[in-house]
């Protein structure tokens, strides 16, 4: 297969990969990224289509317009699709970067105009795609710190493929733009080299169908995460959901009954929170729900397991912890929430019950809610603001 040929293939590749793009995200979730992403898809597309077009079959310049056209086309292409990472990691994105294609456009027409040689003409293109390969970089890095990496993992699958993609279009650029000065030959068109055709097309190729791919992967992680979020997490407070929280229970009970080893079960309920409702709202009563939420989960360890278990009561889950250990622990939840200040301007109280495996004990999850609840009532009944051990350690 000779050069030319060899570009016209590799080329039909990136407009069919260019077209699945713009079809893919436009079939997604109507976002600001996912639609500048498909726009980005359908600006390569068109851009390599005018290319062919730009060029004879001796791989001079046939049609100018469509040269400058494609090539703004494509440039076009980059910036959009760095400006939906940018809309992803929720940064917006100003007017600037279309002065930006308008003034490569205008210096792509100028070289035009004056005839300049093939390779000189790519180190204007070679510069423009390489600033915006630096910007998506950037983009990729800052994404692992910004808002979004609160919410969501810092490293995945998608960004680093989007990472790697990234960085085999800035060392084939390179690569390109030092063999040219040093070998102009292998990049003459029609009778392009081997190495000439891999650096223009068959690397880059790759590249942009790798990034397109990481593209889509970070955007269906973050879906997939926020669909996780959503089923096991309680919107107000943020701790699990009931149901999560009696999976994430019933795994750590089995784990301590199969090692014969101890666990604690917090029951906890705020204290005459109807009032609190009453007095200052329902809306008022949900901020307080969600700042006791957010109060216990600072006062649990990596690896304890806190949910909501219903209305303004929460369960938590301390493996490991003995009874001695348990009684810190209660002291230590009835602290928190008692020193920490609300909106409305009253202390909040919580009560706890507690219930503890021992070493060896078989106990169910039922069970052991069960007891960790009636040591709740006797907390409740012998004024609140207080913790209760489960009967059989009369505390
Ligand atoms: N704002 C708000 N209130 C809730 C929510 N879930 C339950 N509640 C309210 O919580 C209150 C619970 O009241 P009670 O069960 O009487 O308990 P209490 O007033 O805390 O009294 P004690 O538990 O006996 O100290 C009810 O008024 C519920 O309407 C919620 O998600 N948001």
């Amino acid at each position: 297969m000779n050069a030319a040929t060899a570009s016209i293939a590799l080329a039909l590749v990136q407009f069919c990969g260019g077209l699945i793009m713009a079809g893919l995200f436009m079939n997604m979730p109507k976002e600001h990224c996912t639609r500048l992403w498909a726009l980005s898809g359908l600006c390569g597309a068109a851009g390599i289509c005018l290319m062919l077009v730009g060029y004879n079959h001796m791989g001079d310049v046939w049609n100018p317009l469509a040269l400058l056209a494609g090539n703004t086309g494509l440039f076009s292409c980059c910036l959009l699709a760095w400006a939906g990472l940018r809309s992803f990691y929720q940064r917006r994105t100003g007017w600037w970067p279309w002065l930006l294609v308008g003034f490569y456009a205008f210096l792509f027409s100028l070289l035009l105009l004056y005839q300049v040689s093939f390779t000189q003409r790519s180190y204007l293109a070679l510069v423009a795609l390489q600033l915006t390969f630096w910007l998506a970089l950037g983009e990729f890095a800052r994404g692992m710190s910004g808002p979004h990496a609160q919410r969501y993992a810092r490293w995945s699958f998608g960004r680093c493929i989007g990472i790697v993609s990234l960085l085999i279009f800035i060392s084939t650029h390179v690569a390109r733009f030092v063999l040219s000065f040093s070998h102009p030959e292998l990049f003459i068109p029609p009778a392009m080299s081997n190495i000439g055709v891999a650096l223009i097309y068959l690397i880059p190729l790759s590249g942009s169908l790798l990034f397109s791919v990481s593209l889509m992967m970070i955007y269906f992680e973050r879906l997939l995460a926020d669909r996780q979020r959503l089923a096991t997490e309680d919107q107000l407070t943020g701790a699990l959901n009931r149901r999560e929280l009696v999976r994430c229970g019933e795994l750590l009970l089995a784990r301590a009954v199969e090692r014969k080893s101890v666990l604690a079960l917090a029951f906890i309920d705020v204290d005459h929170f109807k009032q609190i409702n009453d007095r200052h709202g329902h809306l008022a009563g949900d901020r307080v729900l969600a700042g006791i939420g957010a109060t216990l989960a600072q006062s649990c360890r990596p690896g304890d397991v806190l949910g909501r278990y219903g209305g303004e009561e929460f369960c938590a889950v301390f493996p490991g912890v003995d009874h001695d250990q348990a009684c810190q622990i209660g002291q230590r939840l009835l602290e928190s929430v008692r020193t920490q200040r609300f909106e409305h301007g009253h202390p909040v109280t919580i009560s706890v019950g507690l219930a503890v495996l021992q070493p060896g004990n078989q106990r169910s999850w039922d069970e052991l809610v069960h007891e960790a609840d009636l040591a709740l009532y006797r907390a409740k009944n012998e004024g609140r603001n207080a913790y209760r051990m489960a009967m059989s350690f009369g505390h």
